[in-house]
């Protein structure tokens, strides 16, 4: 299937479906200047999110394995109900590992696709989530690549349910990095956060900007809506834009917890580093009927 975006720039922009070798359909968006990002119905992860160059953008690990009810490393896993192992489900819980569908008929968000290619994916939990987690919910999710090349990513969590039920939450992004000694974030200064190295203790960041010389797992506290990620040598910044989610997830596992992780290859934590928007401290809660909304925008400029 191959169609044009229905909102998009003179028709410019396209939105192909295709399958991946599991047969799982996976979305292609494209905008007029050959920018392009793939999402996966397994788990509505983003895949790869490219330049107009043709540029990745975001790491997978060649050992990624692509077949549901596995999470696939790489891109930009959805951590939701549960971030980590804060909780009883499994760790990140399960929308992860799901297929989600194409949602054809999504409530409206107001200026939102223009000049965009856009797709929206659907949730529901099934009979046997609602074992592991008794919470009926709409989980929306909105992936838009716009005309300048950033990408969008919109979560609205609906609850649907006759009672109250809170959650945690994560875009769990990838970034395709040089080396990890030779990047730098920006933006997490000073905030406190919780080190998932040292029993989620809290700890307050005192350097100008954070760089790396060995395992990092932290959630930064309440900080501000904006983060940058500095590559020096591939000249570029990711800068990241989040509404609604107040944490940031910061991960790499270097040398040694990469051996241990079976999808990971040895020295490939050298060029991931994990920099998520997230809401993990305060989980949020939803009333009967309440939605939630969670954005993330990234984008990529030059640097030096
Ligand atoms: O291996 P995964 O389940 O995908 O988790 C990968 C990582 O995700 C987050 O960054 C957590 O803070 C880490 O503790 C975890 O190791």
């Amino acid at each position: 299937m191959n169609h044009s975006g229905g909102e998009s720039d003179h028709n410019r922009t396209a939105i192909e479906i295709t399958k991946d070798k599991n047969g799982i359909d996976q979305v292609i968006l494209r905008n007029i200047r050959g920018a392009s990002a793939t999402v996966s119905l397994h788990g509505g992860q983003v895949l790869s999110w490219k330049t107009e160059r043709g540029e990745e953008l975001l790491f997978t690990s060649s050992k990624a394995i692509f077949s549901p009810p596995k999470p696939v490393r790489g891109g930009i896993p959805i951590c939701f109900p549960q971030f980590g192992n804060r909780g009883t489900l499994e760790q990140h819980g399960f929308a992860r590992n799901k297929i989600w569908v194409i949602d054809q008929n999504p409530p409206p968000l107001p200026n939102d696709s223009n000049g965009k290619a856009c797709i929206d994916l659907l949730l529901k939990p099934s009979e046997d989530d609602m074992k592991l987690w008794p919470h009926s919910f709409e989980f929306r999710l909105r992936v838009c690549l716009a005309a300048d090349g950033r990408l969008n990513l919109i979560s609205r969590i609906r609850n649907v349910n006759g009672k109250p039920f809170s959650f945690s939450f994560a875009f769990h992004t990838y970034f395709s990095i040089s080396d990890i000694s030779e990047v730098r974030v920006e933006g997490l200064e000073t905030l406190d956060y919780l080190d998932n190295l040292c029993q989620k203790e809290r700890f307050t960041e005192q350097g100008d900007a954070l760089t790396f010389e060995s395992e990092v797992d932290r959630v930064y506290l309440d900080s501000c809506n904006t983060v940058a990620v500095l590559d020096h040598e591939r000249k570029r910044t990711f800068v990241i834009r989040k509404e609604g989610l107040q944490d940031v997830v910061v991960w790499n596992p270097w040398e040694k917890k990469s051996k241990s992780i079976v999808d990971l290859g040895d020295e490939e934590y050298k060029h991931m580093l994990c920099v998520d928007g997230a809401a993990v401290e305060k989980p949020i809660t939803l009333k009967p009927g309440e939605e939630w909304t969670g954005r993330l925008e990234l984008s990529v400029v030059p640097s030096t």
